[in-house]
């Protein structure tokens, strides 16, 4: 007999998710996320139509408020979602999950804070960005080209031979690449050959950034496990994280993803946290089936 599974669509500026409580309804849920289940989920013709499922559990042994766990559409877990922390926070708050107005989380990347505003929106703990190349895990290839940062693109996707980027983790991996021109930059192309690259080792996020101030860039990212999407938090994060670690861009800078804009600040030293603020909204509530045989 087919269970069924109680879901939320809400969406951090067109990021969207599938949000499911499992701490007011602790089902085998977990067990019922299996890749091919969140891929079916995820397709916007013949599912729900989701870029990340993000499961909401108790803390697994913490201090912690809760625990956070990120699937990509592909079905793969992963660290870190930053747009999905907004949505968590506002969703365990309206929802009577708690009356905190900063919310501990655990998450696989390490943990977050997250502190809701009074203007409705979310100001996210997102930790430290990390730049060390074990920490991505980023693995250059030995090159001719002199910098471990310039990568050799087989294929010439989307007519580029090689791409020169710096590497961030927000928690989960990226790649940040500076180009003139956005709105006809071969995203696709050249994230998805940047994604699988074997110089990162666990596949990897790929933002497109054009700075137009040193307080202001454009953003699009190809996100690993979902191409490209409306918006990227943690994807803006480390874009800006990259920026002021260079001393191109200041604090606190306006990201502007093709969803709507990102507030992000970081003081620029190593030992503190960077904070991202935006908007998280409600889209529906649903009900899936389960066929818990299959
Ligand atoms: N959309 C997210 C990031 C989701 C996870 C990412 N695709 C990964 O694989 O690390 C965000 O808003 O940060």
């Amino acid at each position: 007999m087919a269970e069924r599974l109680a879901f939320t669509k809400m969406h951090g500026l067109g990021n969207d998710f599938m949000v499911v409580d499992a701490v007011s309804r602790p089902l085998p849920v977990a067990d019922w996320l299996t890749p091919k289940r969140i891929q079916g989920w995820a397709d916007r013709h013949f599912g729900i139509g989701f870029d990340q499922l993000l499961l909401i559990e108790p803390p697994n042994g913490t201090n912690a408020d809760f625990r956070y766990r990120v699937f990509n559409a592909d079905g793969g877990e992963v660290e870190q979602c930053g747009n999905g922390a907004r949505c968590f926070a506002r969703f365990v708050a309206e929802r009577g999950l708690t009356d905190r107005r900063d919310i501990r989380v655990e998450t696989a990347g390490g943990p977050i804070v997250l502190h809701l505003t009074d203007d409705d929106r979310v100001r996210v703990d997102m930790g430290r960005p990390r730049f060390a190349p074990e920490a991505i895990p980023f693995k250059p290839p030995i090159t001719a080209s002199g910098s471990p940062y310039t990568l050799m693109l087989s294929g010439k996707p989307g007519g580029l031979d090689q791409v020169t980027l710096e590497a961030v983790s927000m928690g989960n991996p990226h790649a940040v690449v500076q180009v003139e021109e956005l709105g006809r930059f071969p995203v696709e192309a050249v994230g998805a050959a940047l994604e699988s690259h074997p110089a990162f080792p666990r596949r990897v996020n790929v933002g497109f950034v054009k700075q137009h101030r040193p307080d202001h860039i454009g953003l699009r990212v190809f996100e690993r496990g979902a191409g490209e999407t409306l918006a990227c938090g943690t994807g803006a994060c480390a874009a800006v994280a990259a920026g002021i670690h260079a001393a191109r861009l200041e604090s606190p800078c306006r990201v502007d993803l093709r969803g709507g804009a990102l507030s992000i600040d970081w003081s620029g030293r190593d030992e503190d946290s960077l904070f991202m603020t935006g908007p998280a909204t409600f889209v529906f509530d649903g009900e899936v089936a389960v066929d818990a045989t299959e």
